[in-house]
């Protein structure tokens, strides 16, 4: 997408109630000689509308009234318009209005679903690694266009290392000057970041004034996926500026060897970690290394014990579906939160010299004993067609949990795999799908895989629990991308 935008012609508006609406080209050679098209004839019988969610920037010209018509504006308006893709365009149009300030009326109604002020101050972190080396083009190319058209304010900081996020943002002094952080990444950063804010003494601030956000450059886009129901990064783009805020639950990670991190998607044990964070050896693969670790794990049968403490909150289907119910919103954005203050941190389940609390089940042996996929997460879409929390609610205080044992047969296993595009696996029989608050986990094995938001974690004893609506993101209908759930059950 080009950053320098367009064909410009010159039409008379009329603002109304969802857009700008067009007549024709009205006088188009002889108005404005800088902006002359083909043929001078006028049809006023030709309409379309720039709805106000497409508008960028508008911004009065200042040889508004050179027709002597007084109460006559030139308006240019930046706006996107879509094909099969997006694309930029600018366009001078003529209204007739009194209202003094009317770029600012419009501005007013193409960010009307925003909480967020226009121009957004926006600091965005870019991965240049992420998405296999193509983070930086991508956010140049197309996100990056989107924000220069609306005049946003946004610096951009380039990570080094790992865990580069999380020190920029744990240490940056000025950081509550800015409105949005934006992750030109995987998800890898947005992990980083929300970790790096949770580092701060002024943490509760942050929290409550930041919006963090992704603009899918990565090879996992999860956020991006289950938030902004795209891939694309212009899409994101457009969705950073327009959609509405939206407070999500987090989940706290207590370990021993290190202290509190914080996850915004999914933590897994067993046959997908081991699939995932196992086989970075063959990163040569790219994109299939993923499916053929989890082939190969499944071909072996293979079985990772544990002990397992669940506070359930919905244990079996039935209830499940009873709590989706009754949680699910249309639109989360509307929903009144508590502000965040430092209780908001404060974590209930007990430290891990203590067992766990006498009302979290253990469970059964057979399960623990023979578990192989161990997966819980707080958002539907863990990757591009993978419809794995199909029930995930942002603000219901719960995780979502899918576990399954090896005495299912590999060919039930293989069946319940091929089914997480379409998110019915969670119906499989002898699948446990459940929504809980708190959990412990303890492998029974020397070796292997805890994974965290896609990133590895030291491979012991893991506490979890939610912490309620700590983050604000950013949800394109201000709610999670359509799953299905429960329509299938
Ligand atoms: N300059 C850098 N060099 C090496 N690693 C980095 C750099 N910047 C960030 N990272 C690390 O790269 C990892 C992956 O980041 P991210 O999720 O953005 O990309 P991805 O393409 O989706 O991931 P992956 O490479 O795991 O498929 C994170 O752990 C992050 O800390």
């Amino acid at each position: 997408m080009s950053d320098k935008p367009l064909l410009q012609t010159l039409s008379r508006a009329i603002i109304t109630q969802s857009g700008i609406q067009l007549s024709g080209n009205w006088h188009e050679s002889n108005y404005h000689p800088l902006f002359c098209c083909s043929g001078s004839s006028s049809d006023s019988s030709i309409h379309r509308t720039i709805p106000y969610h497409d508008i960028l920037f508008a911004e009065e010209l200042d040889s508004s009234a050179s027709d002597g018509d007084f109460g006559t504006r030139e308006i240019e308006l930046t706006y996107v318009a879509r094909n099969n893709k997006i694309d930029l365009k600018k366009e001078i149009v003529i209204v007739t209005d009194y209202e003094p300030n009317l770029s600012q009326t419009i501005l007013q109604k193409a960010y009307g679903q925003t909480d967020r002020t226009h121009p957004q101050r926006i600091l965005v972190l870019i991965n240049p690694h992420g998405g296999k080396g193509k983070a930086l083009r991508l956010f140049e190319d197309k996100a990056e266009p989107i924000l220069n058209a609306a005049q946003c304010e946004y610096e951009v900081c380039t990570t080094l290392k790992h865990q580069h996020a999380t020190e920029l943002i744990r240490t940056r002094k000025d950081i509550l000057d800015f409105d949005t952080i934006v992750c030109a990444s995987g998800d890898g950063i947005p992990h980083e970041v929300i970790n790096g804010l949770y580092q701060r003494d002024d943490r509760a601030e942050c929290f409550e004034h930041l919006t963090v956000t992704q603009i899918p450059c990565g090879s996992g886009n999860a956020m991006s996926l289950s938030c902004l129901d795209t891939n694309d990064p212009a899409e994101a783009a457009l969705s950073v500026l327009k959609a509405p805020s939206v407070r999500i639950d987090l989940m706290a990670i207590t370990q021993p060897s290190q202290s509190v991190r914080l996850s915004f998607l999914s933590l897994t044990y067993g046959m997908i970690a081991d699939g995932d964070i196992g086989t970075e050896w063959l990163r040569f693969l790219g994109p299939f290394r993923f499916e053929v670790g989890i082939v190969t794990k499944l071909l072996q049968n293979a079985k990772y014990p544990c002990d397992l403490s669940v506070d359930f909150c919905a244990k079996d289907h039935q209830l499940l579906s009873q709590h989706y119910c009754d949680n699910i919103k249309s639109d989360y954005s509307k929903t009144q939160h508590l502000p965040i203050t430092d209780q908001s941190f404060e974590l209930k389940s007990p430290s891990l010299e203590n067992p766990p609390p006498t009302d979290w089940e253990r469970l059964d042996s057979q399960i623990t004993d023979n578990l192989s996929i161990f997966y819980v997460g707080k958002m539907p879409i863990v990757s591009a067609d993978t419809n794995f929390f199909p029930a995930a609610i942002p603000d219901d205080g719960c995780m979502d949990l899918v576990i399954t044992d090896n005495r299912s047969s590999v060919l039930d296993t293989a069946n319940l795999l091929l089914q997480v595009d379409k998110g019915t696996h969670v119906l499989q029989k002898d699948v446990i799908h459940s929504k809980v608050k708190a959990f412990r986990l303890t492998p029974r094995i020397p070796k292997g895989y805890i994974s965290v938001d896609g990133e590895s974690f030291p491979f012991e004893t893991t506490q979890v629990e939610v912490l309620p609506t700590l983050l604000k993101t950013v949800m394109k209908e201000g709610t999670y991308a359509e799953t299905g759930f429960p329509s299938y059950s």
